[in-house]
């Protein structure tokens, strides 16, 4: 898995966020965003997950452009929102829902949805209505939903933002898993956490460009 960031630029108005003229994103990195408010993370991770369109430039994954993955279902690509979205339903409905029919048997969906709420540690919430979980819960039963999908990439926007220490540990447990199934991940986070201290590249918005401040040498054979 390749992602290729070629040329791509935001514009509101006569305003420019920003231009980036190259990314690339090799299979199981995982990458933390930094930049101020405002700086464009949130605008960079839509682009990236095609929730919103770059002024110019494209997005290649494995040699295809954002244009076509709809063509491909298994390009999965999922953008996380900091405040977390659920359906009406228990916390186990929530898990299955992005699944539809993708699983041989219900059994089979079943042992996912278990395992994936496990990881979670939501376990003990799957019959509970989803709407009346914490939000540290939400977070969590957000991130479950993506996993069970299992991601080409994932963008996950301030994810540890209203999260106490046991969360931020669930989730970095949960994205160390994610990543070793060889999804790419990019996180916004302002502050330091154990999930940012995972990734093996360090970027930063600002003032428009996007710069690498940090590569793990032991990495570069991705970039
Ligand atoms: N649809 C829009 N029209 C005009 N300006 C917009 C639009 N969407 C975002 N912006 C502006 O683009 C800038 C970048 O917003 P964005 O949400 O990407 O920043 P961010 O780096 O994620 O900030 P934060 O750390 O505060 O979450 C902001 O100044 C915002 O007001």
């Amino acid at each position: 898995m390749r992602i290729q960031v070629q040329g791509i630029s935001k514009k509101y108005g006569e305003r420019m966020l920003f231009s980036i003229p190259s990314l690339e994103i090799g299979s199981g990195q995982s990458l933390h965003l930094q930049g101020e408010n405002g700086a464009g993370k949130t605008t960079l991770m839509k682009i990236l997950a095609g929730l919103e369109r770059p002024s110019s430039g494209s997005i290649i994954l494995n040699g295809i452009d954002s244009r076509s993955w709809w063509k491909r279902p298994h390009y999965k690509v999922i953008y996380l929102h900091q405040t977390p979205f659920v359906f009406s339903g228990s916390v186990s409905d929530n898990v299955r829902f992005g699944l539809g029919y993708q699983f041989s048997s219900r059994r089979d969906l079943d042992k996912r949805v278990e395992a994936v709420l496990e990881l979670a540690g939501l376990t003990q919430l799957a019959m509970q209505e989803a709407r009346t979980l914490s939000g540290g819960e939400k977070q969590r039963l957000a991130l479950a939903r993506a996993a069970i999908l299992e991601p080409s990439m994932l963008m996950l926007d301030e994810p540890t933002a209203n999260l106490d220490a046991e969360s931020i540990k669930i989730v970095t447990e949960m994205v160390t898993s994610l990543s070793a199934q060889e999804c790419c991940i990019m996180l916004s986070s302002h502050q330091k956490t154990s999930l940012t201290q995972l990734c093996q590249r360090q970027l930063q918005l600002k003032a428009g460009q996007l710069l690498e401040v940090f590569a793990n040498p032991e990495y570069s054979k991705y970039a």
